[in-house]
C-alpha cells in the first residue's frame, strides 16, 4: 500500500468511527473514551433528579445507535439474501428494544412535582428532536417528510436524515424478498419512492399469507415475518410506556416540543410498520 493510499485509508475508516492507532499500553477508560463519556451529564438546574433525566436520555440514545448499526446491517443482509445473518441481527434488536422499555421503570421513580422542579430549564427542547429516534422511524419504514425540516438548521445533520428517507427501509427490501422467492408481488411495491408513506397492498398481504400457510416451503420468509413483528410489537410497548410515564409525570400538559403532548403521543400509537404482517394474522 503507497502512503498516500494508507491515508485514504485511514480517512475512509475515520469516517466510519474505526480509528486504527492502536496503543498497546491502552487503558480501558481511554478505549471507553470514559473522559468524553462521563463528562457529558451537565446538569442546568441543582435539582437531584436532573441527573436521572439526562442518563436515561443518554442510555436510551446509546442503545438507539446499536439499533440502528444493527437494522442497518440486517438491511443489507437482507439485500445480499443472507436470511440468517438478517434474524441475528434482528433478534439483537428486539433484546435491545426490552432492554430500553426498563428505562421506564427507573424514571416513573420520578414524581410531577419533582421533576417540574427544573422542567423549565429544558426550554423548548424535546425527545421529537431526536434524530435517532427518526433514523430508527425512516429505517424501519414509517417516513413523514415533515420531520426533516426541524434538521434544517444542521446541513450534515439533515443529509444523513434525507438519506435515510429516501433509502429503501427494512421492509422494502423485505418485500423484495418476498418477490426474490417468486411471490407475485405488484411490481409498483418492489420499485417504489421509498421516501412515500408505506401503504398496505394487497399483493404483499397475499404473499405472506401465503408463506404463513406454506412454513415447510418458506421458512426463511416466515422466520423473517416473525422477526419483524417482534420489533414493531417492541416498538409499540415503547411507545405505550412513553405515553403512559409521560402521563403519570406531566398529566396532559402540552409539551415542551409544542405538541398536545399525551394526546399526540396516543395518536402516534395509531402509527403501524409492516400491516401486513399484522392483517395476516386475522385470516389465518
Ligand atoms: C419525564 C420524562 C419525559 C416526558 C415528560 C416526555 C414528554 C414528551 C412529550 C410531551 C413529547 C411530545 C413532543 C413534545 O411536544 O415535546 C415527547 C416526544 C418524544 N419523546 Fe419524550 N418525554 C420524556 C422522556 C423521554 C425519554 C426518556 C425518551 C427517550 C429517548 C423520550 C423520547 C421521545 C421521543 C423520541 C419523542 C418523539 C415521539 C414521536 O414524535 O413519535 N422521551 N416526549
Ligand atoms: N417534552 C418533555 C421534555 C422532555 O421530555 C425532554 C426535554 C429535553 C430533552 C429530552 C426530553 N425528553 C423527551 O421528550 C416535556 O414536555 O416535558
Amino acid at each position: 500500500m503507497t502512503k498516500n493510499e494508507t491515508y485514504q485509508n485511514k480517512a475512509a475508516e475515520a469516517e466510519k468511527g474505526i480509528h486504527t492507532d492502536f496503543n498497546n499500553n491502552m487503558t480501558y477508560g481511554e478505549y471507553l473514551q470514559l473522559d468524553t463519556l462521563l463528562s457529558s451529564q451537565d446538569r442546568l438546574s441543582d435539582h437531584h433528579d436532573e441527573m436521572l433525566f439526562i442518563v436515561i436520555h443518554q442510555v436510551s440514545e446509546l442503545w438507539m445507535k446499536l439499533i440502528l448499526h444493527e437494522t442497518n446491517a440486517a438491511i443489507e443482509s437482507i439485500k445480499a439474501d443472507d436470511l440468517p445473518t438478517s434474524f441475528k441481527r434482528l433478534a439483537r434488536v428486539s433484546k435491545i428494544q426490552s432492554q430500553i422499555i426498563q428505562a421506564w421503570d427507573v424514571l416513573s421513580t420520578m414524581t410531577p412535582s419533582e421533576y417540574m422542579e427544573f422542567r423549565d430549564s429544558l426550554g423548548q427542547a424535546s425527545g421529537f428532536q431526536s434524530y435517532q429516534y427518526r433514523l430508527i422511524e425512516f429505517a424501519l419504514g414509517y417516513k413523514t417528510g415533515h420531520i426533516l425540516k426541524i434538521y434544517e438548521k444542521d446541513q450534515e445533520l439533515h443529509k444523513i436524515l434525507e438519506q435515510a428517507f429516501h433509502a429503501p427501509s427494512l421492509y422494502d427490501v423485505s418485500i423484495q424478498a418476498l418477490a426474490k422467492a417468486g411471490l407475485p408481488i405488484n411490481p409498483d411495491m418492489v420499485n417504489r419512492d421509498f421516501s412515500k408513506p408505506y401503504k398496505a397492498d394487497d399483493s404483499v398481504r397475499e404473499a405472506w399469507l401465503t408463506v404463513y400457510r406454506n412454513v415447510d416451503q418458506y421458512w426463511d420468509l416466515y422466520q423473517l415475518g416473525e422477526k419483524l413483528v417482534d420489533i414493531e410489537d417492541w416498538l409499540q410497548q415503547w411507545r405505550f410506556r412513553h405515553m403512559k410515564t409521560v402521563e403519570r409525570i406531566i398529566g396532559f400538559k402540552v409539551g415542551t416540543g409544542g405538541s398536545s403532548g399525551v394526546n399526540y403521543l396516543k395518536k402516534v400509537l395509531d402509527q403501524r410498520f409492516f400491516p401486513e404482517l399484522w392483517d395476516l394474522r386475522t385470516e389465518i
